[in-house]
C-alpha cells in the first residue's frame, strides 16, 4: 500500500498535500494529469525535505483509484482523501509514519491484490496509464533515463526497492559496454544492429550513449547514414515503440497541447522533419521519424545536448508514396500531401506553438524537407525564430569546411578554384552560397561577382542565363552567362572545375567519363560525392580513386572503407553535416542565441578546418577523424557561441570567458549517476 519514504518529514507532506488541494480547489489543476504535473511543480519549488516525488504521486494516484476507479478525474473525492491523510499526520505529528494512513480504512488489505484496477476491470471500464516522477522499483528498471540494470549497486538496489528484480550478480558499465558491442557485432546485417540499439536506447540511455560516443566510428553508420535511411524505409515493420512526438493534419488546432504530451519541460534543440525528402531517397512521409531521432542521438553523443533537451518531431502531412500509401504496416496518415495554405497553416501552428512552450531560445533544426519547402520555410522563420537547416547550412559549412582544408593539399586560396556542382537543391547552393560569401569576405569582392566561379547543374542541364525565367527562385543565383549544356560531361569538358561537388541525390551519376574529364585537366581533383545514404552516392570511393588514377581526393556522404590501389591505401574522408550541426547546436545553446546569422555558419566551417592538421594531410584526409568529434564540437560550439556574442545575439550573460572550456563543461556525460 501507500509508503511515503521515512525519510519524508511528515511536515513537509502535510505542505506538499495542503499545496496540491489548494491547486485542486482553486481550479488551478482540473485533472489528475494534471495533478501529477502540479506535483511536479510544487516538488521542484518547494524547497522541502521532498526530494523524491515518487511515492507522493503514488499514493495520490492511489487515492485517485480508489476513490473511483471508473473517474479517477475527480477532485472533490481525490480532496477528501487528501484531507485525511493531512489529518492523520497532523494528529500523529512528527512519530507520524506513512503506514499509519490508510486511505479508505483498510479498503486495501495485504497479499497480491489488483489495487489500482488495472487487472480486474472489464474492457469498457476506464483505466489510467499513471506513472511516476520518481521512478524506483521495477519502474525505475523500465525508465530508461535511469535504468542501470546490472550497474545497480548494492546500495542503490536496497534504497530503490530493487531487491529481487535484479539478478544477484553486480557489474560495471564497462562491462556492460563489452558485453553489448559483442552482441552487436555478432549481428551481420545492419538493420539489426540498428534495431538492437534502438532498443538499448528504449532501454538503458546512458549505456546507449556510452556505446556510441566510445565506438563512434564504428555506429555512426548504424545509428546514422547509410543505415539509418534503410530503417526509415522500413520503419512500420520494425516499429516497436513510438520515440519522438508526431504531429499529423488530425492535431489541426491542437498542437500547443500536443507539444504539452512531451514529458520534458526544458527541450533545447527539435529537429523536425515532414518526410518529403529524406536523405536521397525521397518521400518516406511519417517514416522518416528515423531522422530526427537519429540526428538528435548525435546532438547528445556528438554533441553533448542531454538527450532530455532534445526533441524529434515528425510533421505528417500525408505522403506522395505509392508504395507506403499501400503498404500495411506504414505508419502515417493514410492520404497525399497536403500543400499550399494547410500545409503553411499547420507548420505556422507549429512554430508558433514551439515558441509558446519552450520559448525563444529553443533552436529548430529543419531536416530532409524537399527544396520547395525547405527555402521557404528558413526564409519565413529565420526573422522570428531560432531556425537552422541542416541540409542547406549544415552541409554547406561541412563542404566549405573541407575544401577549405584541401587547398592545403591541392594548393591555391579559395577564390582560385572553380566549383562545379551536380544537384541545385538545398545542398548545391547551400553550399555554392556559403562558398561565395566566404570568397566575398576574404578578397571584399560583392557576393554577385564571387559567384560567378561557381556553376551548377540540374537535372535540366547547366544553369545559364537563358533559362533564368523558368528556374526555381532559389536557382536564380547561379544562372551566369553561357550557352546551354544539357549534361553534366560536356559541363564538366566546358567548365574544366577545379571542384566537382554532387549533391544530386542521384547515384552513380560521377561515371568514369566525368571522373577522368575532372583528372585530365587537375593535378590533384577535388571530388565530393555527398549525397545519402551510400547507394545515392554520386560514386564510390573505390572509383573516384581509380578512375583518378589515385590522384582525387576524395569525401563522400556516406562512409566507405578504406581503397587499395596500385600498393596504395586511400582513405576516404566523411564529407557529413554531422561534424558541424552538433557543435553548432551547442554553441547556440550555450550562449542563448536567439538567431541564427550566416557569420555562425562561416565560424563553424573555419573551426572545422582548423582541425585537420599536419598528420590528417599526410593521408590526404581533409576531415578529421570522428573519434576526436567531441572535442572538436567543444570547439565548433565555442566559435560559434563567441560570434553569437560579438553580433549580440547571444542572451547568456555574462560572456564566459573561456568559451571551449565552458562549452565542454556543458557536455553530456553517459558515465552512471549514483542514486541517493
Ligand atoms: O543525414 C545525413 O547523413 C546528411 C543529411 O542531412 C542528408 O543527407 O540529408
Ligand atoms: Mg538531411
Amino acid at each position: 500500500m501507500i509508503s511515503f519514504k521515512r525519510t519524508h518529514s511528515p511536515k513537509s507532506i502535510i505542505s506538499f498535500i495542503s499545496t496540491t488541494s489548494t491547486c485542486i480547489l482553486n481550479k488551478k489543476v482540473s485533472h489528475f494529469s494534471s495533478v501529477v504535473a502540479a506535483q511536479k511543480q510544487i516538488t521542484a519549488s518547494s524547497a522541502s525535505s521532498l526530494t523524491t516525488g515518487f511515492d507522493l504521486q503514488r499514493s495520490l494516484c492511489f487515492l485517485c483509484c480508489n476513490c473511483n476507479r471508473k473517474s479517477v478525474a475527480d477532485p472533490q473525492l481525490l480532496i477528501g482523501s487528501l484531507r485525511r491523510m493531512e489529518s492523520t499526520f497532523n494528529e500523529l505529528g512528527d512519530k507520524a509514519s506513512v503506514l499509519d494512513f490508510d486511505p479508505k480504512s483498510a479498503d486495501v488489505g495485504g497479499g497480491v491484490e489488483d489495487i489500482y484496477g488495472e487487472d480486474t476491470a472489464t474492457e469498457d471500464q476506464l483505466v489510467t496509464p499513471w506513472t511516476y516522477s520518481v521512478a524506483s522499483g521495477y519502474s525505475l528498471l523500465r525508465d530508461p533515463q535511469y535504468n542501470k540494470g546490472l550497474a545497480f549497486t548494492e546500495k542503490e538496489r536496497d534504497t530503490h526497492y530493487l531487491r529481487g528484480l535484479l539478478p544477484p550478480a553486480t557489474c560495471s558499465q564497462q562491462l556492460q559496454e563489452k558485453k553489448l558491442m559483442n552482441n552487436i557485432r555478432q549481428y551481420q546485417v545492419p538493420l539489426q544492429k540498428y534495431m538492437a540499439l534502438t532498443e538499448l536506447q528504449e532501454r538503458n540511455e546512458r549505456l546507449f550513449y556510452k556505446l556510441l560516443i566510445d565506438n563512434v566510428e564504428e555506429l555512426l553508420p548504424i545509428v546514422y547514414t547509410p543505415t539509418v535511411g534503410e530503417a526509415c524505409q522500413k520503419f512500420g515493420s520494425i516499429f516497436r515503440r513510438p520515440q519522438g512526438l508526431y504531429i499529423s493534419l488530425k492535431e489541426k488546432g491542437k498542437v500547443l497541447e500536443v507539444l504539452k504530451n512531451w514529458p520534458e519541460r526544458t527541450v533545447q534543440v527539435i529537429v523536425v522533419t515532414d518526410g518529403e525528402r529524406i536523405l536521397g531517397l525521397g518521400d518516406l512521409g511519417c517514416q522518416g521519424m528515423g531522422i530526427p531521432v537519429g540526428k538528435l542521438a548525435l546532438y547528445t553523443a556528438l554533441g553533448g545536448v542531454r538527450p532530455s533537451a532534445c526533441l524529434p518531431i515528425t510533421i505528417d502531412v500525408g505522403t506522395n508514396n505509392k508504395q507506403l500509401l499501400e503498404d500495411e504496416f506504414y505508419i502515417g496518415l493514410r492520404q497525399k500531401r497536403t500543400t499550399g495554405k494547410e500545409y503553411a497553416d499547420l507548420l505556422d501552428e507549429f512554430m508558433s506553438a514551439v515558441k509558446q512552450n519552450y520559448g525563444e531560445k529553443v533552436l529548430i533544426q529543419f531536416e530532409d524537407f524537399a527544396n520547395h519547402n525547405a527555402f521557404q520555410l528558413l526564409e519565413k522563420y529565420r526573422r522570428t525564430h531560432l531556425v537552422f537547416n541542416d541540409d542547406i547550412q549544415g552541409t554547406a559549412a561541412v563542404v566549405l569546411a573541407g575544401v577549405v582544408a584541401a587547398l592545403r593539399l591541392v594548393g591555391g586560396s579559395l577564390s582560385e578554384h572553380k566549383f562545379l556542382f551536380l544537384g541545385a537543391g538545398e545542398a548545391g547552393t547551400g553550399i555554392a552560397e556559403l562558398i561565395a560569401l566566404e570568397i566575398s569576405k576574404k578578397t571584399k569582392t560583392p557576393v554577385e561577382e564571387t559567384r560567378k566561379k561557381i556553376w551548377l547543374v540540374d537535372s535540366k542541364g547547366l544553369i545559364v542565363s537563358s533559362r533564368k525565367d523558368s528556374l526555381q527562385q532559389f536557382k536564380k543565383p547561379w544562372a551566369h552567362e553561357h550557352e546551354p549544356i544539357d549534361n553534366l560531361l560536356d559541363a564538366v569538358k566546358a567548365i574544366k572545375p577545379t571542384v566537382l561537388i554532387g549533391s544530386s541525390g542521384v547515384g552513380r551519376t560521377f561515371t568514369k567519363e566525368v571522373i577522368e574529364a575532372v583528372s585530365s585537366f587537375n593535378e590533384k581533383p577535388l571530388i565530393l560525392a555527398l549525397s545519402n545514404p551510400t547507394s545515392q552516392s554520386e560514386c564510390t570511393a573505390e572509383e573516384a580513386y581509380t578512375w583518378s588514377k589515385g590522384r582525387a581526393i576524395f569525401a563522400s556522404g556516406s562512409p566507405f572503407d578504406p581503397v587499395e590501389y596500385n600498393g596504395k591505401v586511400y582513405v576516404p574522408g566523411q564529407s557529413n553535416n554531422a561534424y558541424i550541426f552538433p557543435g553548432f547546436g551547442l554553441g547556440l545553446v550555450i550562449s542563448g542565441a536567439i538567431r541564427v546569422h550566416d557569420d555562425m555558419l562561416l565560424a563553424a566551417s573555419e573551426s572545422l578546418a582548423g582541425e585537420v592538421t599536419e598528420e590528417y594531410f599526410e593521408k590526404g584526409l581533409i576531415y578529421p577523424p570522428f573519434s576526436n568529434i567531441r572535442k572538436i564540437s567543444a570547439h565548433i560550439a565555442a566559435n560559434v557561441a563567441a560570434k553569437a556574442y560579438e553580433l549580440g545575439l547571444a542572451t547568456r550573460l555574462p560572456r564566459p570567458e573561456n568559451l571551449v572550456k565552458y562549452a565542454e563543461s556543458c557536455m553530456y556525460s553517459p558515465v552512471y549517476r549514483n542514486y541517493r
